[in-house]
């Protein structure tokens, strides 16, 4: 058993030096200065994540998708039923999900981990068995989950991001499943970042006028219930971040915001998918905040509270293709970005080197 603590603690700032150097050395390649825009961004953040300048490449990548369930499906915020969970499950594990697809379209493994699903499920190739409890509590009515098993579902998550990079992978991509998460994922937003509940709760899977309405006042409930305040942000520190992770998150935002933290331990990049992974992000940098320096943010979805976490965490998206489905679908498709953005480190000529001459003072 890894003690959280004790990663929380292994978590340093990326290095600057090798920053420093990998702007320079952006500056000497046969291109105008800046003009690979965002991504210059990404391979220098990469050189501090490494300490190494060229960083190495971000591959092979490995996907873990962290399912669990809600207590607060039962107050109808969610046109699906929460069986869909279990059978999502299923159909990742037979290679069956449209995150299979994207995993085999950048070359990333697909791990599945039931850190809380509420039905029993037997492990098989590809699919953990780490379950904390049979779903969350409804946070409408009071705490999701104990402080005990939302440290549980974050040391399973710690723990995946530990064994994935000990088995070779060199950039981890977040991914969920979980019918009814966006409603929790807008109190964890709500809550970390100071917002109003209307401000950052979303359709979800396509909830109807009524139902979002309802849905809003659910988040409002929530935060109420677990005397936080709505429009203020929760104080910092890892005290009160476990608090409200443990109040208003599911087991699988704690699991994956566990994973983020394990990948800043390893010092390996890890995408961000959307805006489960933008919440959970929130938790794991008001716990560890050098966690943020080995974050990229995949994307940007169509759900709001998303991009309010992306600019709370000060994290740039890197597609906007107005996706709307987890399961790490658009951190997979950000890869294939983080790796060109190396691969120019490794592969491009200087002025020097191929003699072009370089822009006149
Ligand atoms: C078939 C299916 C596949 C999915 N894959 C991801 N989600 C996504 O939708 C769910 C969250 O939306 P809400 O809060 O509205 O329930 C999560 O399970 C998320 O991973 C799916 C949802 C469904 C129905
Ligand atoms: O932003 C997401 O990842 C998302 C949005 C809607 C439903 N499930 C996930």
């Amino acid at each position: 058993m890894t003690s959280l603590g004790e990663t929380l603690g292994a978590v340093r700032p990326v290095e600057p030096g090798p920053m420093a150097e990998a702007r320079a050395h952006q500056d000497r390649l046969t291109k105008p200065s800046g003009s690979l825009g965002v991504l210059e961004d990404v391979a220098v953040r990469l050189a501090g994540i490494a300490g190494a300048c060229p960083p190495p490449l971000p591959a092979p990548a490995a996907l873990a998708i962290f399912a669990a369930d809600h207590g607060v499906h039962a107050q109808g915020v969610s046109p699906w039923p929460q069986e869909v969970t279990a059978q999502m499950v299923a159909n990742f594990a037979a290679g069956g999900a449209v995150a299979n697809a994207f995993a085999a379209q950048v070359g990333a493994s697909v791990t599945v981990v039931d850190v809380g699903v509420a039905a029993d499920l037997a492990p098989a190739d590809g699919l953990l068995v780490r379950k904390v409890a049979y779903g969350t509590a409804d946070l409408s009515q009071g705490p999701a989950m104990t402080r005990d098993q939302a440290t549980a579902a974050l040391t399973a998550g710690v723990e995946v991001a530990r064994d994935l990079v000990a088995a070779g992978a060199r950039c981890l991509v977040t991914g969920d499943m979980g019918i009814a998460n966006t409603t929790a994922s807008a109190a964890l937003i709500c809550a970390f970042t100071g917002r109003e509940a209307a401000g950052v709760t979303g359709r979800g899977t396509g909830v109807d006028d009524a139902t979002y309405q309802h849905k809003i006042e659910i988040v409002r409930r929530g935060l109420r219930v677990n005397g936080i305040a709505e429009a203020e942000a929760v104080p910092g520190g890892p005290d009160a971040a476990l608090r409200v992770l443990a109040a208003v998150g599911g087991l699988e935002h704690a699991a994956i915001a566990g994973f983020v933290i394990g990948a800043a331990a390893a010092r390996v990049p890890v995408i961000l998918d959307g805006v489960i992974a933008g919440a959970s992000a929130l938790a794991a940098c008001a716990l560890a905040p050098d966690t943020v320096g080995y974050c990229l943010a995949g994307h940007r979805s169509a759900e709001p509270g998303h991009a309010v976490a992306l600019t709370h965490l000060g994290l740039e998206p890197l597609v906007d293709l107005r996706l709307r489905l987890g399961e790490g679908t658009g951190g997979l498709l950000a890869h294939p970005l983080v790796s060109a953005a190396v691969r120019v480190m490794h592969e491009v000529a200087t002025f020097d080197s191929a003699g072009v001459a370089d822009k006149g003072d």
